[in-house]
């Protein structure tokens, strides 16, 4: 089901057409209050569509459709995001992801309260409503197409059956779009590059956003890629600032010996190619190891970057600078001993500690009981592989620094 969710009356039309046309193909007569809220444009397209989707996948005025089938046979009923994870799963997640999935709970936990409000979910239990929205959030599509009647693009959030089982990739050999024309009303999903066809036995992969990084992934998807060119390590401000005290240039020299060594021994351990075929999502062991490599770069650099601007940013305001740190032995022992108290505590079952909260933050959200699952499989094992990719990163910063001040001091 296509979703109009330009603001005001924009694309209210079309949303009639196709809730019509869904209706029609579905065999299926939707109630009067959902069809008044998949109308509202303006509301948030994630709580219009998870409304329908529990609808017209749990209501028995809706069994025996074609999307209550597909529901029934191919969907899981565990969590695929980390919206209803439990406490104990929730104490492994780094740190830095626990402001992230209070918001999404929030959000979560507003559009449930408003649903029940409208009644346009009446009968179905807390437990159905978070399921709905954690399908939702993890299968559902933005697309902006043309409004056929108006000309003008229009924003779309779109639950699209059996396109929603294909898997996303940070290097994707695919790309989707959406076109609503009264003859096509089509989906597709294609080749990347249009003279490389995916070859027979390659998985079918597209990007379910660019930038994404492990931990973006692991909250809404519940998975974590290996390799991702994203991924980056959060430096407190001390060891930010100790990074604004290195040569950029210098830690760039560095990077690349390190990720030449790691990718070369990838390469022989593997005896697999130095590059990817085209028509592959998969990364090769050798670039994944010079991905990680430019993610400890990064993460150095860019928390110097940003170090510099607040302090310059500060002066400016013609506040006084505040007063900088004599890292004893230097910024370069600062740093490789705080990133292997990182590898260290991402290699722990549990932690890093969480940062102490804000004096006025508000608790953080969380799903009421009933609506709480615990981790499947998957989401455990892949919180698992975050772990293990920050404290590859820590590694890889230790390695970095040690080369830089080897580089430096020859
Ligand atoms: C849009 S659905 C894709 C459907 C999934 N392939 C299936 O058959 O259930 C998104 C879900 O697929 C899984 N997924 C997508 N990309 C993945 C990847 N690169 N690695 C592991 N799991 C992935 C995650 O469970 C995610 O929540």
């Amino acid at each position: 089901l296509p979703l109009v969710c330009a603001p005001g009356q924009e694309g209210v039309e079309l949303q009639e057409e196709l809730l019509e046309e869904w209706q029609e193909l579905s065999k299926v007569q939707l109630p009067a209050a959902l069809v008044q809220l998949l109308l509202a444009t303006e509301r948030p397209p994630a709580a219009r569509l998870s409304a329908w989707f529990l609808w017209a996948t749990r209501s028995p005025a809706a069994a025996g459709s074609p999307l209550a089938e597909f529901a029934s046979h191919v969907l899981p009923r565990a969590s695929a995001s980390c919206l209803r994870l439990i406490p104990a799963e929730e104490a492994r997640l780094p740190p830095d992801a626990l402001p992230t999935l209070s918001n999404m709970r929030t959000q979560v936990s507003a559009a449930v309260e408003e649903l029940r409000a409208a009644g346009a979910v009446d009968g179905f239990s807390l437990e159905d409503l978070w399921w709905a929205f954690d399908m939702v959030i993890s299968r559902s599509f933005s697309v902006t197409v043309t409004d056929p009647n108006t000309g003008n693009p229009a924003p779309l959030a779109a639950y699209v059956p059996w396109a929603c089982l294909v898997n996303h990739s940070p290097n994707p050999n695919a790309v989707f779009a959406a076109d609503l024309s009264p003859d096509r009303r089509e989906f597709v999903v294609v080749p990347r590059l249009r003279y490389t066809p995916i070859e027979p036995g390659f998985e079918v992969c597209i990007s379910y956003g660019g930038g994404l990084d492990d931990r973006s992934t692991l909250l809404k998807y519940g998975f974590v890629s290996t390799g991702n060119v994203n991924d980056r390590l959060a430096l407190p401000a001390g060891m930010a600032e100790a990074a604004a005290r290195l040569k950029q240039q210098a830690m760039i020299s560095a990077a690349e010996a390190v990720s030449e060594r790691r990718a070369t021994a990838a390469t022989a351990e593997s005896g697999g190619p130095v590059t990817s075929p085209s028509s592959s999502a998969d990364l090769t062991p050798a670039e994944k190891e010079r991905n990680l490599v430019y993610c400890a770069l990064a993460s150095v650099l860019e928390a110097a970057v940003d170090w510099q601007a607040a302090r310059d940013a500060e002066e400016a305001a013609g506040q006084a600078p505040p007063a900088t740190k004599g890292f004893s032995g230097g910024p370069v022992p600062a740093l490789i001993k705080w990133a292997k108290a990182q590898a260290e505590a991402y290699a722990a079952p549990t932690g890093p500690a969480p940062p102490p909260p804000a004096p006025d933050a508000p608790p953080p959200c969380r799903p009421p009981a009933e609506a709480e699952a615990p981790a499947g499989e998957d989401l455990s094992a892949a919180i698992s592989v975050l772990r293990s990719e920050r404290r590859r990163i820590a590694l890889a910063i230790v390695e970095l620094m040690e080369e830089y001040r080897k580089q430096n001091t020859a």
